[in-house]
């Protein structure tokens, strides 16, 4: 378990927009960048003075186009993304809004879709989802989760030759992501992405909120 030991972690979100009558969500294709070619919630990067949740908020508008006041955002958990061999981890903050203003749009990032529940496309999305956004779904939130992956090995590549997963993300903003992995994003990508979930561990039904991760993979504090 050396190997995925982290020093570091970053803060990203990601909001799952659900439309509760019609029992459907709306997720997003990533075109581009960490995840590509995966459907997903949308979310990034916290910037510098923003609060988790503002950011979480920014990102949904920039990704699909649509507002959510921020009382009717709520925080449905905490995951915890180790990548061997990265010393720097990510802390993903989920979020579930059941309303929206505004249009849904396509961006050069995201192409929103909405999904019927009973057809999610788990089989096209990270591999640890699967684990998680049933307990979202079945309001057995709040929750904390943290999840192991080991980089896919790739056909005619090397794929371990990589830098720092999470520094990549670092400099996504600088230049694209897909110029500086060394596996090749299209039609060679793995299933799933190029992770390989290798361990999980999901604590449902919190009395309150994750705020924070420790970087031994515990909860640090909880939402007030
Ligand atoms: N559903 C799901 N989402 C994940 C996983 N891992 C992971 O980073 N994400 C999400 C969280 C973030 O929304 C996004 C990664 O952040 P990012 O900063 O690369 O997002 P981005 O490419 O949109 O970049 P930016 O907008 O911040 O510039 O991917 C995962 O295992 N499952």
């Amino acid at each position: 378990m050396d190997s995925f030991q982290i020093t570091a972690k970053k803060v990203v979100t990601l909001v799952m927009v659900i439309d509760k009558e019609q029992r459907k969500i709306l997720l997003g294709y990533k075109k581009r960048g960490f995840g590509a070619h995966l459907w997903n919630g949308f979310g990034g990067k916290v910037e510098p003075g923003e609060t988790v949740k503002d950011g979480a908020i920014r990102e949904l508008k920039e990704e699909a186009g649509i507002t959510v006041k921020p009382e009717l955002i709520q925080k449905a958990g905490v995951l915890l993304f180790f990548f061997e061999h990265d010393p720097v981890g990510l802390e993903c903050h989920v979020y579930k809004a059941y309303e929206y203003e505004g249009q849904i749009q396509e961006c050069d990032e995201m192409r929103p879709q909405w999904f019927d529940i009973a057809d999610i496309p788990y089989d096209q999305m990270w591999e640890d989802d699967k684990i998680w956004l049933p307990t979202l779904l079945n309001e057995q939130d709040p929750f904390f989760g943290k999840m192991h992956f080991k980089r896919k090995p790739v056909e005619g590549g090397d794929a371990m030759a990589t830098a720092s997963t999470t520094s990549k993300l670092s400099t996504a903003v600088a230049a694209p992501v897909e110029s500086m992995s060394p596996t090749p994003f299209g039609a060679a990508q793995p299933k799933n992405g190029p992770y390989a979930m290798f361990m999980h561990h999901v604590e449902r039904n919190l009395p309150s909120a994750p705020k924070e991760a420790s970087l031994d993979g515990s909860i640090a504090s909880f939402e007030s």
